[in-house]
């Protein structure tokens, strides 16, 4: 477990590299974030949580939730009925891309680009009468806080510039691998990118990825082998095509969003989330990886 000089260090080291990415500004309401913001926090297996910076501040969470999202799904339905609507290879593409559905059917790379995690929520509204809810108790749950909402501002700033999102449903409609009404499972899946949590909270509630499936509280999230799956194509896939460069730079599974917010996972030992509002040119949190890169290297720690 690091102590809580350490992520200071971390954090006073990447406070340089302000300034040198961008605030989301393809969602209104999401470029209103201070881009100065800079948090830390990693839970481990004592339950313990320590961070640093704004650690406790909540922001959006955007794709982290298509995490969240997939955990859903891969309980409430079987391994082939998840796996025959959305793949399991990176993109190599911008995770809002509509280039690849096209030549691929309407059958997403995999669940944590945008088409991925619009099919993924496409499952979600079949089987669940209050989807929008469901994925509050979850995250409630699995972070141990019940101050946890969705910011309806920002999904509505998300709705009324749904043009690509809905651009890429109605597509895979179009190949029969979309079933409900896209307005409806866009409004799902914009609530979900809406929710807003600290890096306290999304280490907490990630700690079962580091933990063989089981949640901090003791409850089983996921049986063991899904839980290595869902570590795996984090692994490949959960940064974009900037996964190759976080795999080689950070060395840990992660997932990011737009909001600045990252979560990594240090199997067997820890959780870690960061978040800082300016972004690279894929979408990811420029000092977030710096802030990953210098965790692991003083810790001594990657999967690989
Ligand atoms: N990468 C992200 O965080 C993207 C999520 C965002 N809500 C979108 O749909 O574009």
């Amino acid at each position: 477990m690091p102590d809580v000089s350490l992520l200071e260090e971390v954090v006073a080291d990447a406070t340089p590299l302000l300034g040198q990415g961008k605030v989301a500004n393809y969602i209104p309401e999401l470029s209103k974030v201070d881009g100065r913001k800079l948090g830390i926090a990693v839970c481990s297996s004592d339950g313990g949580v320590v961070g640093a910076g704004d650690f406790q501040e909540q922001f959006s969470i955007q794709s982290i939730s298509k995490v969240f999202s997939l955990v859903q799904a891969m309980t409430l339905y079987g391994e082939a009925e998840v796996w025959s609507r959305v793949g399991k290879e990176p993109s190599g593409n911008a995770f809002n891309s509509l280039v690849q559905l096209e030549h691929e059917c309407g059958v997403p790379r995999n669940p944590f680009i945008n088409a991925g995690a619009l099919v993924i929520s496409d499952l979600l509204q079949s089987r669940l009468s209050t989807p929008k809810h469901r994925m509050l108790e979850l995250v409630r749950e699995l972070s141990g806080n019940s101050q946890i909402f969705s910011d309806k501002a920002v999904a509505q700033s998300e709705y009324q510039h749904m043009a690509r999102n809905a651009a890429i449903a109605y597509l895979m409609k179009s190949f029969g691998n979309f079933h409900n009404d896209v307005d409806q499972v866009l409004q799902t899946y914009f609530t979900h990118c809406a929710v807003r949590m600290s890096c306290a909270d999304l280490a907490r509630a990630f700690y079962f990825l580091s933990n063989k499936g089981v949640g901090l509280d003791g409850k089983r999230v996921l049986p063991e082998k899904q839980n290595r799956q869902v570590n795996a194509l984090l692994a490949t896939s959960g940064l974009y095509d900037g996964a190759g460069e976080f795999a080689y730079r950070v060395g840990m599974p992660g997932k990011s969003g737009v909001g600045g917010g990252i979560i990594a996972v240090v199997p067997g030992e820890m959780s870690v989330c960061v978040w800082a509002p300016e972004l690279d040119e894929n979408g990811n949190s420029l000092a977030g990886i710096a802030m990953l890169e210098m965790l692991g290297k003083r810790l001594g720690r990657s999967i690989f």
